[in-house]
């Protein structure tokens, strides 16, 4: 990320508040904008400039975008979806053996109803598996020190089928997101390196997840059980995977739920609590839900992205004004995340 060049000449610091109030849009989002990020990348600042507008005015206005010319490798991508369906055809009782409650990081297996995103529903109908950073592929783990780190757990498969791909495409994702983070940054008038001394050992949690069809029960008819429940992610922003069946939706101002179609080639992006937070709300974490009425199988690999989690999330100085006050108490990252989780799998521990 060396070649990022400060911008300070071209686009001087704005007035406090000058984010809050300008760029909203009066009515409610009917589409998720698509953002073709090959500028990312560019030596010409003035089109990394134009790059980061396009996110920004998705990030004030949707909190979700997909983005297109990512540079993921699509056999990269599908490695690993392979590998997530080879672990969930295994049996329950091999994929029991890894359950996310063993461990006290959250990582491992979530069974199907074993997650209840929604507090007012009744379970998620999908399966998913978790990991983190993992230390025995290079550096140290994200967070020496805090209790979310430590290793993570996998299955009795060869490495070749399973942990290999997993690893690969989570190394892709993560670099991806660390292409990203200098577009939030420019999006919120800040140097582009701002997050780079706090994303050194990214605390990135990537998950496959498994939605089997919703077969019709009086709880999948009255929607208290659906693939994921209504929810907001914890993280800096997500990275999603997701396969050619529909489901995801996202919540709208109007709290219409606006199809987040599959489009090939393409990741959603959606922002997460921690820059909602750090942003005091100027960036908006977007209220999202998955609802498989296809009749077959989906399947997902969502990248959630944090800070390291030592950083505190004190409010952005450009995202407080007198007529945006401080929102939110001042947490660190990790602390912020373990608690969401224990929220989240509270119901399904033992
Ligand atoms: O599977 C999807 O499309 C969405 C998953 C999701 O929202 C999540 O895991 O937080
Ligand atoms: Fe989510």
């Amino acid at each position: 990320m060396g070649h990022h060049h400060h911008l300070e000449t071209l686009h001087p610091q704005p007035a406090p508040g000058f984010l809050a109030s300008n760029q909203r849009t009066e009515s409610a989002f009917e589409q998720i904008p698509i953002i073709d990020i090959s500028e990312s990348t560019s030596h010409d600042p003035a089109a990394r400039r134009v790059l980061a507008d396009r996110i920004r005015d998705a990030c004030v206005n949707v909190g979700f975008f997909y983005v297109t010319n990512h540079g993921v490798e699509q056999g990269v991508i599908e490695g690993a979806v392979e590998a997530g369906k080879r672990f969930f055809a295994r049996p329950t009782e091999e994929k029991m053996k890894l359950d996310i409650h063993k461990t006290a990081n959250y990582k491992g297996y979530t069974a199907l109803l074993g997650e209840n995103t929604d507090p007012t529903g009744k379970g998620d109908m999908h399966e998913g598996f978790d990991i983190g950073w993992d230390a025995g592929s290079g550096g140290e783990s994200s967070a020496t020190g805090h209790d979310m780190a430590g290793g993570n757990v996998w299955p009795d498969l060869p490495d070749d089928s399973f942990k290999d791909p997993v690893l690969q495409y989570y190394h892709a994702a993560v670099e991806l997101g660390q292409r990203l983070f200098p577009l939030f940054a420019l999006a919120l008038d800040l140097p582009e390196n701002f997050f780079e001394d706090k994303t050194t050992k990214p605390a990135a949690i990537m998950r496959l997840l498994h939605y089997p069809p919703q077969n019709a029960t009086p709880e999948t008819e009255d929607g208290t059980v659906i693939g994921i429940g209504a929810h907001t992610d914890y993280e800096c922003f997500t990275i999603l995977w997701q396969d050619k069946i529909p489901a995801l939706q996202v919540m709208n101002t109007e709290k219409r739920w606006i199809d987040a179609v599959p489009i090939p080639g393409t990741f959603v992006v959606n922002l997460g609590d921690q820059l909602a937070r750090w942003t005091n709300d100027v960036f908006k974490s977007t209220v999202h839900r998955a609802v498989n009425k296809s009749g077959t199988e989906r399947y997902s690999m969502p990248l959630f992205f944090g800070t390291d989690y030592n950083v505190r999330l004190e409010p952005i100085s450009g995202c407080v004004s007198e007529d945006n006050p401080a929102k939110y108490e001042v947490v660190t990252a990790g602390d912020y995340v373990k608690s969401r989780l224990e929220a989240t799998y509270a119901e399904s521990k033992m």
